[in-house]
Protein backbone atom coordinates (compact mmCIF):
# COMPACT_ATOMS: atom_id res chain seq x y z
CA UNK A 1 0.00 0.00 0.00
CA UNK A 2 1.26 3.54 -0.78
CA UNK A 3 2.05 5.64 2.41
CA UNK A 4 1.75 9.22 2.36
CA UNK A 5 3.12 11.42 5.24
CA UNK A 6 1.16 14.92 5.13
CA UNK A 7 3.57 17.33 6.65
CA UNK A 8 5.65 19.60 5.52
CA UNK A 9 8.12 18.92 8.62
CA UNK A 10 11.62 18.10 7.55
CA UNK A 11 12.30 16.58 11.10
CA UNK A 12 9.49 13.97 10.38
CA UNK A 13 10.25 13.23 6.93
CA UNK A 14 13.86 12.42 8.26
CA UNK A 15 13.01 9.97 11.53
CA UNK A 16 10.16 8.59 9.11
CA UNK A 17 12.94 8.20 6.46
CA UNK A 18 15.28 6.54 9.62
CA UNK A 19 12.77 3.75 10.22
CA UNK A 20 13.25 2.70 6.36
CA UNK A 21 10.04 3.01 5.95
CA UNK A 22 8.70 4.10 1.79
CA UNK A 23 6.31 7.45 1.44
CA UNK A 24 5.90 10.15 -0.58
CA UNK A 25 4.76 13.74 1.27
CA UNK A 26 2.09 15.42 0.68
CA UNK A 27 1.53 19.05 2.70
CA UNK A 28 -1.91 19.48 4.08
CA UNK A 29 -2.47 23.04 4.13
CA UNK A 30 -5.21 22.99 6.38
CA UNK A 31 -5.43 26.02 9.18
CA UNK A 32 -4.05 25.18 12.49
CA UNK A 33 -6.72 26.73 14.65
CA UNK A 34 -6.46 25.60 18.72
CA UNK A 35 -10.50 26.48 19.87
CA UNK A 36 -11.09 27.32 23.57
CA UNK A 37 -11.36 24.52 26.21
CA UNK A 38 -9.90 21.91 23.77
CA UNK A 39 -7.28 19.77 26.24
CA UNK A 40 -4.18 19.86 24.59
CA UNK A 41 -4.28 16.09 23.91
CA UNK A 42 -7.44 16.65 21.76
CA UNK A 43 -5.75 19.39 20.18
CA UNK A 44 -3.02 17.61 18.54
CA UNK A 45 -5.31 14.52 17.80
CA UNK A 46 -7.77 16.57 15.91
CA UNK A 47 -4.56 18.61 14.20
CA UNK A 48 -3.38 15.71 13.13
CA UNK A 49 -6.57 13.80 11.61
CA UNK A 50 -7.51 16.96 9.80
CA UNK A 51 -3.94 17.08 8.07
CA UNK A 52 -4.43 13.31 7.79
CA UNK A 53 -8.37 13.18 6.42
CA UNK A 54 -7.48 16.63 4.20
CA UNK A 55 -4.94 14.95 1.95
CA UNK A 56 -6.41 11.17 2.26
CA UNK A 57 -9.68 12.28 1.06
CA UNK A 58 -7.90 13.11 -2.05
CA UNK A 59 -6.11 9.72 -2.16
CA UNK A 60 -8.60 7.17 -0.88
CA UNK A 61 -6.49 4.15 -2.06
CA UNK A 62 -3.19 5.23 -0.09
CA UNK A 63 -2.62 5.14 4.11
CA UNK A 64 -2.26 8.53 5.07
CA UNK A 65 0.23 9.67 8.10
CA UNK A 66 -0.26 13.17 9.80
CA UNK A 67 0.57 14.83 13.10
CA UNK A 68 1.23 17.31 15.14
CA UNK A 69 3.10 18.24 18.39
CA UNK A 70 2.66 21.16 21.17
CA UNK A 71 4.66 22.33 24.12
CA UNK A 72 2.50 22.34 27.12
CA UNK A 73 3.86 24.05 30.34
CA UNK A 74 1.35 24.60 33.01
CA UNK A 75 -1.84 23.03 30.90
CA UNK A 76 -0.86 26.33 28.69
CA UNK A 77 0.06 25.38 25.31
CA UNK A 78 2.51 26.93 23.56
CA UNK A 79 2.75 27.37 19.60
CA UNK A 80 5.37 28.63 17.49
CA UNK A 81 6.59 31.41 18.42
CA UNK A 82 5.54 34.38 15.71
CA UNK A 83 9.18 36.24 16.30
CA UNK A 84 11.95 36.99 18.52
CA UNK A 85 10.46 38.69 21.31
CA UNK A 86 7.96 35.31 21.94
CA UNK A 87 10.35 33.12 21.49
CA UNK A 88 12.22 34.84 24.43
CA UNK A 89 9.14 34.76 26.42
CA UNK A 90 8.80 31.20 25.83
CA UNK A 91 12.89 29.76 26.43
CA UNK A 92 12.20 32.21 29.63
CA UNK A 93 8.60 30.35 30.73
CA UNK A 94 10.11 27.43 30.22
CA UNK A 95 13.47 27.84 32.28
CA UNK A 96 14.11 25.59 35.24
CA UNK A 97 10.67 23.62 34.47
CA UNK A 98 8.69 20.45 33.42
CA UNK A 99 6.92 20.98 30.49
CA UNK A 100 5.07 18.43 27.89
CA UNK A 101 5.27 17.65 24.16
CA UNK A 102 2.39 16.41 23.08
CA UNK A 103 2.40 14.99 19.36
CA UNK A 104 -1.29 13.29 17.79
CA UNK A 105 -1.03 10.94 15.24
CA UNK A 106 -3.76 10.02 12.60
CA UNK A 107 -3.38 7.47 10.36
CA UNK A 108 -6.38 7.36 7.40
CA UNK A 109 -6.96 4.70 4.55
CA UNK A 110 -10.10 5.82 3.60
CA UNK A 111 -10.48 2.73 1.13
CA UNK A 112 -10.47 0.38 3.47
CA UNK A 113 -12.73 2.83 5.83
CA UNK A 114 -9.91 3.00 8.80
CA UNK A 115 -8.83 6.43 10.61
CA UNK A 116 -7.04 5.90 13.59
CA UNK A 117 -6.10 8.69 16.02
CA UNK A 118 -3.58 8.49 19.23
CA UNK A 119 -1.25 10.90 21.21
CA UNK A 120 1.97 10.57 23.24
CA UNK A 121 3.29 12.48 25.87
CA UNK A 122 6.78 13.00 26.90
CA UNK A 123 8.19 15.49 29.44
CA UNK A 124 11.05 17.77 29.46
CA UNK A 125 12.78 19.22 32.01
CA UNK A 126 15.07 22.53 31.02
CA UNK A 127 18.12 23.51 33.21
CA UNK A 128 17.65 27.29 34.78
CA UNK A 129 18.55 29.35 32.26
CA UNK A 130 19.69 32.97 32.47
CA UNK A 131 19.47 35.81 30.54
CA UNK A 132 22.81 34.82 28.50
CA UNK A 133 21.94 31.45 27.71
CA UNK A 134 18.84 32.43 26.42
CA UNK A 135 20.37 35.09 24.68
CA UNK A 136 22.62 32.64 23.17
CA UNK A 137 19.92 30.28 22.34
CA UNK A 138 17.37 32.72 20.53
CA UNK A 139 20.85 33.85 18.09
CA UNK A 140 21.05 30.51 16.66
CA UNK A 141 17.86 31.27 14.95
CA UNK A 142 16.26 27.76 15.24
CA UNK A 143 13.72 28.81 17.45
CA UNK A 144 10.94 30.16 15.27
CA UNK A 145 9.35 26.89 13.24
CA UNK A 146 9.21 25.11 16.07
CA UNK A 147 6.67 24.81 18.84
CA UNK A 148 8.25 26.10 22.43
CA UNK A 149 10.20 27.71 20.68
CA UNK A 150 12.97 25.31 21.13
CA UNK A 151 14.48 22.09 18.78
CA UNK A 152 15.58 19.80 20.63
CA UNK A 153 17.58 17.81 18.25
CA UNK A 154 19.70 20.81 17.30
CA UNK A 155 20.79 23.82 19.89
CA UNK A 156 17.86 23.59 21.92
CA UNK A 157 19.66 20.17 23.51
CA UNK A 158 21.77 22.38 25.63
CA UNK A 159 18.72 23.61 27.43
CA UNK A 160 17.77 20.49 28.54
CA UNK A 161 18.22 18.76 31.98
CA UNK A 162 16.71 15.87 31.26
CA UNK A 163 13.77 13.79 29.43
CA UNK A 164 11.09 11.15 30.15
CA UNK A 165 9.12 9.34 27.70
CA UNK A 166 10.31 9.08 23.59
CA UNK A 167 12.75 11.38 22.57
CA UNK A 168 11.55 11.41 18.59
CA UNK A 169 7.89 12.27 20.04
CA UNK A 170 9.77 15.43 21.05
CA UNK A 171 11.22 15.67 17.73
CA UNK A 172 7.87 15.85 16.18
CA UNK A 173 6.80 11.68 15.30
CA UNK A 174 6.65 9.16 17.90
CA UNK A 175 7.98 6.64 15.93
CA UNK A 176 7.61 3.91 18.12
CA UNK A 177 4.18 4.50 18.57
CA UNK A 178 3.77 4.73 15.06
CA UNK A 179 5.11 1.27 14.53
CA UNK A 180 2.88 -0.41 16.57
CA UNK A 181 -0.37 1.49 15.16
CA UNK A 182 0.90 0.26 11.94
CA UNK A 183 1.37 -3.33 12.69
CA UNK A 184 -1.67 -3.50 14.95
CA UNK A 185 -4.06 -1.70 11.69
CA UNK A 186 -2.52 -2.22 8.90
CA UNK A 187 0.15 -5.34 9.31
CA UNK A 188 2.70 -3.09 8.57
CA UNK A 189 5.76 -4.47 9.99
CA UNK A 190 8.61 -1.69 10.27
CA UNK A 191 11.15 -4.48 10.86
CA UNK A 192 10.46 -5.61 7.53
CA UNK A 193 10.73 -2.92 5.36
CA UNK A 194 7.20 -2.13 5.59
C1 LIG B 1 9.52 20.70 20.88
C2 LIG B 1 10.03 20.55 19.49
C3 LIG B 1 9.24 20.83 18.39
N1 LIG B 1 9.73 20.69 17.12
C4 LIG B 1 8.93 20.95 15.91
C5 LIG B 1 8.21 19.71 15.37
C6 LIG B 1 7.17 20.28 14.47
O1 LIG B 1 7.70 20.38 13.15
C7 LIG B 1 6.93 21.68 15.02
C8 LIG B 1 5.53 21.76 15.51
O2 LIG B 1 4.67 22.15 14.48
P1 LIG B 1 3.58 21.23 13.79
O3 LIG B 1 2.42 22.11 13.46
O4 LIG B 1 3.33 20.01 14.61
O5 LIG B 1 4.26 20.72 12.43
P2 LIG B 1 4.80 21.53 11.15
O6 LIG B 1 4.00 22.78 10.94
O7 LIG B 1 6.30 21.68 11.30
O8 LIG B 1 4.55 20.50 9.99
P3 LIG B 1 3.14 19.96 9.40
O9 LIG B 1 2.02 20.69 10.09
O10 LIG B 1 3.17 20.21 7.92
O11 LIG B 1 3.16 18.49 9.71
O12 LIG B 1 7.88 21.87 16.07
C9 LIG B 1 11.03 20.29 16.92
O13 LIG B 1 11.49 20.19 15.77
N2 LIG B 1 11.81 19.98 17.98
C10 LIG B 1 11.39 20.09 19.27
O14 LIG B 1 12.16 19.79 20.21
Amino acid sequence: MKIILASSSPRRKEILENANVKFDIIKSEIDEVILDNELPSQVVMRLAFEKCIDIAAKHRESLVIGADTVVVLDDIILGKPKDIDEAIAMITQLSGKTHQVITGISLINLSANKKIIDYVVSNVKFKDLSAEDIKDYIQTNESLDKAGAYGIQGYGALLVEEIQGDYFNIVGLPISRLSDLLKQHFSINIFYGG
